[in-house]
């Protein structure tokens, strides 16, 4: 059984990412800047925001966190998304999710110019997915390709995928991206009766359901490779995946890991959604 390191993965990944930073610094060009809006004080969205920055800075880019009070109206927020758009210096623009209830979260992605949308999450770059045009793809749903690639799974031909989880984040991107490269794609989520039954057929399987160890060695098809994008805290602080790592890991040709999986892989396509945003905006 292999287990699959995002972190490890990441580092490799970044690594690149910093050398081309370095080129277009070497050549006397501005570096890539992210700017993050962070709307009230959750624990868990300011430590994201604050990771996202230290991996940028990590890479030569710039970081721009604006932390807005969490009362603020929809109107202002969108002014303030309306300045990152209209500053040119601005390569790429993310929203920390969740907002506070009072927010319209699609109401915000809208107003991110789709140029900039570097979450990919915006429907002009989720409808570029859709339709197989260039457009920023999701950062997980990208992180999860990059780490199938790395234990020799690029072509999909003949291969039985399985989704559990259809969020716009990560499971309904990453079905397209899995039938993009030719697998043969299925979607199960809390309404799917006899969901095992499904699971238990997949070559590759990806757990994104939110429900920490949920799916055991019962879900699971002998030799499957198993992603687990779960990001579960337990009652220890401890945070878990939806996969239950060592009721499944004797039956898996590999598996990720959590943490260290898919999370340090989500950060890491931020970036390069960001430099990608960078040489767009730079090519003018
Ligand atoms: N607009 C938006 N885009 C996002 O991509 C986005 C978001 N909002 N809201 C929250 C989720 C969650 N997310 C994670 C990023 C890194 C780790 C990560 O690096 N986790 C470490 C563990 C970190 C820890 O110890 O807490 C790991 O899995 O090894 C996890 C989760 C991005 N998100």
């Amino acid at each position: 059984m292999e287990i699959i390191w995002g972190n490890e993965l990441s580092k490799k990944i970044k690594s690149e990412i910093k050398t081309e930073v370095e080129q277009y610094k070497a050549q006397g060009k501005r570096v890539p800047i992210l700017s993050v809006i962070l709307v009230g004080d959750n624990p868990a969205s300011q430590s994201y925001v604050r990771s996202k920055a230290k991996a940028c800075y990590a890479v030569g880019m710039e970081n721009r966190t604006i932390h807005l009070d969490a009362n603020i109206t929809q109107e202002k927020l969108q002014e303030v998304i309306a300045g990152q758009n209209a500053d040119p210096a601005v390569d790429g623009i993310l929203v920390q999710l969740p907002l506070p209830k009072h927010l319209d979260a699609d109401q915000a992605i809208d107003a991110i110019d789709p140029s900039k949308d570097v979450d990919g999450l915006h429907p002009v770059n989720a409808g570029c997915l859709l339709t197989g045009r260039k457009g920023f793809v999701p950062c997980t749903p990208k992180g999860i390709m990059a780490m199938l690639e790395s234990v020799g799974l690029d072509d999909l031909s003949g291969k039985r995928a399985v989704v559990c989880g259809r969020s716009n984040l990560v499971g309904k991107p990453v079905a397209l991206l899995l039938q993009n490269k030719n697998a043969t794609v299925t979607i199960v989520h809390s309404r799917t009766p006899e969901i095992e039954s499904i699971t238990s057929q997949a070559d590759i399987l990806i757990a994104a359901i939110g429900r920490p160890k949920m799916i055991k060695a019962n879900w699971i098809k002998k030799g499957a490779v198993v992603i687990d994008v779960g990001i579960n805290r337990m009652e220890n602080g401890k945070l878990c995946g939806d996969v239950d790592f060592d009721d499944v890991k004797d039956k898996v040709t590999a598996i990720s890991p959590v943490p260290k999986g898919v999370g340090p892989m989500t950060v890491c396509m931020l970036l390069s959604n960001t430099l990608e945003a960078y040489q767009l905006h730079e090519r003018g």
